[in-house]
């Protein structure tokens, strides 16, 4: 068909030529890092709880407490925070339970972390017992979901849902990265958590859904700017946990929703917490462990298409530019303002 065309020739200089084997090792490039080849190539340092300060924002119940016992049991210094003293006394109980060594340091504080003077001093607090006026790995946990239809919640309650979760979050940690800055401290670590319902959403989670998304894009302006200071971030994108937040949110959802993620089986707070920690071992950015994760945040999920065909060459298109795009500019730059110490 070239031949016939005319056109064997051209392609034959043009196989020849510097473009042609730049493509080829452009495209290598790029298949070993969508395989996962690039973290090899750019070794960070492994997580390892040991002998770590670790900070949960809502470590009483939930999620948060199994995962302050299971940094526990991995030899990390834990200190939970949460609003209620007696949720905090209890729990701290369970998490000595878990005890390695004589010399772990295990703290609870009572704090509603919305307010952000409060979540400072007490993260300054907590930091007095340690030889380290920082945390080394700081947990978003805290936060919570209101469902219900959109029009029967009032607009003030859309906004506490919003502050529940995205202003306990944003305040935990930006007290937490400002002492790992001060303190010039590398290797730290910040977990933020979020929910597949940040990856798409439905009926029924209106005011869940945007502050969930809104700590998925503190999240990604994050990894990317605190390469600055060698602070590693992580999102986790957990679907349904069996825990006490959980059997509340039962009771105001409506079937509607219960239908829509009938589905999902949910895990318990324990296998949850594993698999916050098996993520961050992996040292991924967006954590996900189950296939309905997997899927949604490898796709646009439910959001509608405008045109199938033109859409999936964008996918395509997308897929290929930005991890090229993201080395060079985002990551590049900033990793060479690190270099040139130029940012205070
Ligand atoms: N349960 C689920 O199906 C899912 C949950 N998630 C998210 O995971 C996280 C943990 O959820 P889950 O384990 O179910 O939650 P729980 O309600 O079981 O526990 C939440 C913890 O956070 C504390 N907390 C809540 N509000 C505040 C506050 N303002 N200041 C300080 N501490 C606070 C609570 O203690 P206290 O009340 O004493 O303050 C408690 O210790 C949340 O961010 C949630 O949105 C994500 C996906 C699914
Ligand atoms: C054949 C098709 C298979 C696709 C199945 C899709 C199932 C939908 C899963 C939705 C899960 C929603 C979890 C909500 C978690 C959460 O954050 C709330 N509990 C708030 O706390």
């Amino acid at each position: 068909m070239a031949a016939f065309l005319g056109l064997s020739e051209h392609y034959e200089r043009f196989s020849a030529s510097g473009i042609a084997q730049g493509s080829v090792a452009l495209l290598a490039v790029l298949i070993a890092a969508h395989l996962g080849l690039m973290p090899l190539l750019t070794r960070k340092p492994r997580f390892n709880p040991k002998d770590k300060h670790c900070y949960i924002g809502g470590g009483s119940e939930g999620l948060g407490l199994s995962l302050a016992c299971q940094l526990a049991e991995r030899g990390a210094h834990v200190t939970i925070i949460s609003r209620s003293q007696s949720k905090l006394d209890k729990a701290l109980e369970l998490v000595k339970a878990n005890r390695q060594y004589p010399a772990q340091i295990f703290q609870a504080y009572a704090c509603d972390l919305t307010d952000p003077s409060a979540a400072a001093s007490t993260l300054h607090t907590a930091c007095r017992a340690h030889t380290s006026s920082s945390p080394d790995y700081v947990f978003a946990c805290a936060g919570g979901c209101v469902p219900g239809f959109f029009t029967e919640t009032s607009a003030a309650k859309h906004w506490e849902c919003m502050e529940w979760n995205f202003r306990t979050c944003l305040n935990t940690v930006h007290e937490g990265v400002k002492a790992m800055k001060a303190d010039g401290k590398r290797g730290g670590r910040v977990v933020l958590t979020s929910s597949v319902l940040a990856l798409m959403s439905f009926a029924g989670y209106s005011t869940y859904s945007p502050s969930k998304y809104a700590i998925r894009g503190l999240a990604e302006a994050l990894r990317n700017e605190l390469q600055l200071y060698g602070i590693s971030v992580h999102l986790f994108l957990p679907a349904t946990i069996y825990s006490p937040g959980f059997e509340n949110e039962q009771r105001l959802k409506p079937e509607v929703t219960k239908k829509i993620e009938g589905p999902d089986e949910g895990k318990s707070p324990d296998a949850v917490a594993e698999e916050m920690l098996k993520g961050l071992e992996r040292n991924d950015f967006y954590i996900t462990y189950e296939p309905v994760g997997h899927m949604l945040r490898n796709s646009r999920a439910i959001t509608p298409r405008n045109n199938i065909l033109f859409d999936a060459f964008w996918s395509l298109a997308g897929t290929i530019v930005f991890p090229i795009w993201r080395v060079l500019s985002p990551d590049g730059e900033v990793r060479k303002a690190a270099r040139a110490k130029t940012v205070k």
